[in-house]
């Protein structure tokens, strides 16, 4: 049983994992019976380090191959023919150190837009916001690569922001980031959340961005539990979530 939100229907722009089981060797790091991942949720994916959090949102991107099981999307526009069974691009995964393209803070963030049909005078407006949400106008020229781990990740999810992906997968968006970056990094996920993007976001633990889930992902124990029940910070370390998938290992 996937568990959805009440509001999407069973058409909507979704990834769906069947049966997957991952290893590593000879190592069961997970599996999960059913697991899907759409539009309108907004998801707190838990785990402790290790547990296999940043290989579950690859899986879902399409960027490793499980072991065993089946991801397939749905509700995309088609693909080419050349990418007939390809997830890729659809869940977009967010690196915890982001890859930025060789360049400007300008010219990562100009790349993205290129990608959508949007008039002159909206990619303006689009590329405004998010370098105002982002806090970067006195970083606009200055090489992608000069700059500090939490500038870099701001200017990732700026990047995101304007590209407007229906899923998007953040791998520990805050982590390294001090408290007023975290702010501006919220808010913009916020945003993200308000627009209907799918959000899927890992964190060791729950903070403000993860006030803003909705659901929750666990692994532990080999398997994958979800629940509609987020954790707030103070129940965390308590075991009190349903716990709805459960799978062998090993
Ligand atoms: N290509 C690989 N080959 C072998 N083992 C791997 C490979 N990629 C990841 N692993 C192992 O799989 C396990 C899970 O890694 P993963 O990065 O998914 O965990 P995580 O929950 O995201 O961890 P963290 O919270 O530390 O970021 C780790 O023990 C890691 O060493």
């Amino acid at each position: 049983m996937a568990l959805s939100h009440p509001s999407v229907s069973n058409d909507a722009i979704q990834v769906h994992a069947q049966n997957v089981l991952m290893k590593y060797q000879q190592h069961t790091l997970f599996s999960v019976a059913d697991l899907t991942f759409k539009q309108g949720d907004v998801i707190y994916l838990q785990g402790d380090n290790g547990s296999g959090k940043s290989t579950l949102m690859k899986i879902l991107a399409g960027l490793i191959t499980p072991t065993q099981g089946r991801v397939a999307s749905h509700g995309f526009a088609r693909n080419p023919w050349w990418q007939i069974d390809s997830l890729l691009g659809k869940a977009v995964y967010l690196h915890q150190h982001p890859y930025l393209f060789e360049g400007s803070v300008k010219y990562n963030l100009t790349y993205a837009l290129k990608q959508l049909t949007l008039t002159a005078k909206e990619r303006h407006h689009r590329i405004e916001q998010a370098i105002n949400m982002a806090q970067l106008n006195d970083l606009l020229d200055h090489h992608a690569s000069d700059l500090s781990g939490g500038e870099r990740q701001r200017l990732a999810i700026a990047r995101a922001w304007i590209a407007q992906p229906k899923l998007l997968m953040l791998d520990e968006p805050i982590s390294n980031m001090d408290k007023h970056s975290q702010r501006l990094v919220l808010a913009m996920i916020n945003q993200l959340k308000q627009d209907g993007t799918g959000l899927l976001i890992s964190s060791h633990q729950t903070c403000g961005l993860t006030a803003l889930c909705k659901q929750h992902w666990h692994i532990k124990q080999g398997t994958v539990h979800t629940s509609m029940h987020v954790p707030t910070t103070e129940t965390v370390h308590q075991s009190n979530t349903t716990e709805l998938h459960y799978g062998t290992t090993n």
